[in-house]
């Protein structure tokens, strides 16, 4: 089983403002609610890509009830824990020539509710695979995913982490399967600026030097370099497309290599997959649908 932990889940609220001016009232264009957070990205995608998974995190308040509505709604497996105060968030995403996005940061999470999730996670068996992504909220220590990984060491679970900054750092030393930082989140790693997949590959190499098993460097239109445990480097440009609203491109490509991977067992074509998933989100409204992934598969593979 997959289990995604989204330890700050949001609905976004997604709208179009044509040109937006600040210190005035600007009015939508469009708009639109989506449940989001990276965990529970991952799993929509999955689920849209055949693959069942259980949603694992916190939730709080009237807007933490709308996201596993919308959840359930979609057939999504969800067992979250509820946070006694405060609510979840709701990340602002802005169109408007370019994208701009307000992120919240979400309720406390006290030490009973993180007690209750190790116990969730003390039931995960040799062969599940589990994904942690995105932020924490705040007031909850920077070494949070690093002594989850710390927890499952040795069981044979697969460990995919989507993070940035100390985060991310702190869990390479516990081997994860996958990391996927986009091209700037592994800049700042290294306080360098990554514009090339040259440059992709040499920084990327340096996260598996400090651990990671496979890293999958994400840069957005202009594709991805994977490298993988076997010591292969792979770039490939992304499927062409017209840019409609990049909200959750990369949980797509978490999800589509993790998809891949698991029907091929080969890193090239899971890395394809991840590809065509991450733009079938970026060049549509919403997140990818099975349809129009495997569209770009058939079209371009
Ligand atoms: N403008 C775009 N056009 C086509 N594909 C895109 C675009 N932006 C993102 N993608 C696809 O989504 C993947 C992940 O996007 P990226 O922006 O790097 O991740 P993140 O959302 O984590 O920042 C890319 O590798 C690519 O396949
Ligand atoms: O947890 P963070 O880093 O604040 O990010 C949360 C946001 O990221 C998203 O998961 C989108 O992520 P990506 O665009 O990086 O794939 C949104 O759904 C959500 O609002």
């Amino acid at each position: 089983m997959i289990y995604t932990i989204t330890f700050n889940p949001s609905l976004d609220y997604c709208i179009v403002v044509k040109d937006f001016k600040t210190g005035t009232i600007n009015r939508t264009v469009r708009e639109q609610i989506y449940p989001g957070g990276k965990g529970i990205n991952v799993s929509i995608v999955l689920k849209n890509l055949g693959m069942p998974s259980t949603t694992l995190g916190f939730l709080g308040g009237f807007t933490g009830d709308e996201i596993e509505r919308r959840l359930k709604e979609q057939k999504i497996r969800t067992d979250f824990i509820r946070v006694p105060e405060g609510m979840s968030r709701i990340n602002v995403k802005m169109r408007s020539g370019v994208e701009t996005e307000i992120n919240g940061s979400g309720p406390v999470i006290g030490t009973d509710e993180m007690s209750r999730l190790y116990e969730k996670l003390a039931l995960l068996k040799e062969g599940d695979t589990l994904v942690l992504a995105g932020s924490i909220p705040a007031g909850m220590p920077e070494n949070v995913y690093q002594e989850i990984l710390r927890t499952l060491e040795g069981k044979k679970i697969r460990t995919v982490v989507d993070a940035t900054g100390a985060l991310l750092r702190n869990v390479l030393s516990y081997h994860p399967f996958l990391v996927k930082p986009n091209h700037h989140e592994l800049g700042a790693l290294f306080d360098v600026k990554i514009d090339t997949k040259k440059d992709a590959a040499v920084y990327g190499e340096k996260l598996q030097q400090a651990g990671a098993r496979n890293v999958l460097v994400s840069m957005g239109a202009k594709g991805a370099v994977l490298l993988t445990e076997d010591g292969q480097i792979l770039e490939k440009d992304a499927p062409g497309g017209t840019l409609v609203n990049s909200v959750g491109a990369g949980d797509s490509m978490v999800a589509g290599f993790l998809a891949g991977y698991e029907k091929y067992k080969d890193y090239e074509k899971a890395l394809w997959y991840g590809l065509c998933a991450g733009s079938a989100s970026a060049c549509g409204e919403g997140l990818a649908t099975g349809a129009q992934v495997e569209k770009m598969l058939a079209e371009k593979i």
